[in-house]
C-alpha cells in the first residue's frame, strides 16, 4: 500500500509522482499542447501506465476513491532526478476539490501547472459538439439535452440565468467558483443537479442540469484562477491562450519555459519553427439533433454569454495575467461578438495596454 504522503520525496528509486499538470479547461487544445511538448520539443515526460485514459488519469476529480496506490502506482519508480511525470487531466479545473486534494497529497511546492484558456463561448460550443460526437450514448446526457431540444442556444439561455444568479449570491471572486461550479452544492445556491426549471420553448422541465451547467461554468477562468491561487503560488503556473497559440505557436509556447526549466529540463525555442499539431479536431455535420450554429448565430448567442456570464471573469483573467505575469496579450474574447458591444472602461484600458 502506498502511503498518501509518498509524493513529498524525490529520491531515485522511490515513487515518481506526477509534478507537471497540463490543465484546461477541456477543449482548449490540451492534446495539441501535449503533442507539441513531446513531439516538437522532444520532451521525455512520463505518463501513467495501465489506467484507462492514460494522458488523463482524472484522479483528483472522478477516480479519487480508487486510492493513492492506483494513481501513484501507475507512474512507477523514479529513474533519475530530472524525470518528470505528467498528469494531463485538463478537466481538473472544472472541479473545486481538485486543487484542495492536490495540495494536500502532493509535494505542493514542486508542482507546476500549465493552464490553457480559450474563448469560453467557443470552448462551450466545442464541448457541446464533443457530446454530440461521443457522449450521446449516456442516458443522462441524452435526457439533459432532450429538455433543450438538444439546442446549444437554449442551453445557453437557461444556464446563463442559473449561473449568473449563483454568482451574484456567491460573494468575492475566490468564493465564486467553489459556490457555482457545475457540481457545487453551496449554501449560497442549491445544486444545479436539483435545479428544475421549466423550459418554455420545449414545454419540458430540466433534468441533470449540472451536465448543462458544466458547458458554461468550465469557462469561468477568472474565478477558477482565483480559486487555484488559494492553494498555489503564481510562479507555479504557466498560461497559454489558445487563440494566441493558433496564431503564433512558437511565441505562445515560449510561456512554458519557466514551468519546464523548473525541472532542470529545456525547451529549445530559438532554433525551430513550430507548427501546432492538430489534435481532436471535431466534425459533427452528421450528428443527430446537432444544432450547427452559423458563425453569425454563434455570435448572437455568444454576445449574451459574454455580457451576462463571462465579462467579469474575463476581466479577472486579464487583470491577473497583467498584474502577476506582466502579460498584456490576452485576447479580448468579447471583441469578436459583434458591433455595438459596450466595453467597460477597464476592458478598454486593457485593450489599449495590449495594443
Ligand atoms: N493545431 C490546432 N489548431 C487549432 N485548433 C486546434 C488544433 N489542434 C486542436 N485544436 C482544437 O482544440 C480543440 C480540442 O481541444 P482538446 O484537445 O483540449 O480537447 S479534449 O478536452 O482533450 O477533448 C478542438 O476544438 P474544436 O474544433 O472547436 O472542437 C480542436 O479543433
Amino acid at each position: 500500500e502506498i502511503a498518501e504522503n509518498v509524493c513529498r520525496e524525490q529520491a531515485v528509486g522511490r515513487e515518481l509522482c506526477p509534478e507537471l499538470f497540463l490543465l484546461g479547461a477541456q477543449k482548449c487544445g490540451s492534446t495539441a499542447v501535449f503533442r507539441a511538448l513531446t513531439e516538437n520539443f522532444k520532451l521525455d515526460l512520463t505518463l501513467p501506465v495501465g489506467i484507462p485514459l492514460v494522458k488523463e488519469p482524472q484522479f483528483f476529480n472522478y477516480f479519487y476513491d480508487r486510492g493513492w496506490s492506483w494513481y501513484i502506482g501507475a507512474y512507477g519508480l523514479r529513474k533519475s532526478t530530472d524525470q518528470v511525470g505528467i498528469d494531463a487531466s485538463a478537466d481538473y479545473t472544472a472541479f473545486a476539490q481538485a486543487p484542495v486534494r492536490i495540495q494536500a497529497g502532493m509535494n505542493a511546492e514542486r508542482l507546476r501547472f500549465i493552464m490553457i484558456m480559450r474563448d469560453p463561448v467557443q470552448r462551450a460550443y466545442s464541448w457541446y459538439t464533443h457530446v454530440h460526437a461521443f457522449g450521446m450514448f449516456y442516458e443522462n446526457y441524452r435526457e439533459a439535452y432532450l429538455c433543450f431540444d438538444y439546442k446549444f442556444s437554449l442551453m445557453s439561455k437557461y444556464a446563463t440565468e442559473a449561473i449568473a444568479k449563483c454568482m451574484l449570491a456567491a460573494g468575492s471572486p475566490p468564493e465564486v467558483f467553489p459556490a457555482c461550479y457545475h457540481t457545487a452544492r453551496s449554501q449560497a445556491y442549491p445544486s444545479y443537479h436539483d435545479h428544475h426549471v421549466y423550459i418554455e420553448e420545449t414545454g419540458m422541465t430540466t433534468a441533470y442540469f449540472d451536465i448543462i451547467a458544466y458547458h458554461f461554468t468550465s469557462g469561468l477562468y477568472g474565478y477558477i484562477l482565483s480559486h487555484w491561487f488559494k492553494f498555489f503560488r503564481p510562479e507555479q503556473f504557466c498560461f497559454l491562450v489558445y487563440e494566441n497559440m493558433v496564431e503564433n505557436p512558437l511565441s505562445e509556447l515560449a510561456y512554458l519555459k519557466p514551468c519546464i526549466e523548473h525541472f532542470g529540463r529545456q525547451i529549445n525555442l530559438e532554433t525551430r519553427s513550430v507548427e501546432l499539431p492538430k489534435a481532436n479536431v471535431q466534425v459533427c455535420k452528421n450528428c443527430a439533433y446537432y444544432e450547427q450554429l452559423s458563425e453569425e448565430s454563434l455570435k448572437t448567442v455568444g454576445a449574451t454569454l459574454h455580457r451576462e456570464l463571462y465579462l467579469d471573469s474575463n476581466e479577472l483573467v486579464r487583470r491577473s495575467l497583467r498584474e502577476l505575469y506582466n502579460r498584456t496579450d490576452v485576447k479580448l474574447w468579447e471583441i469578436d461578438y459583434g458591433s455595438g458591444y459596450q466595453l467597460p472602461g477597464s476592458v478598454g484600458e486593457d485593450l489599449r495596454l495590449g495594443a
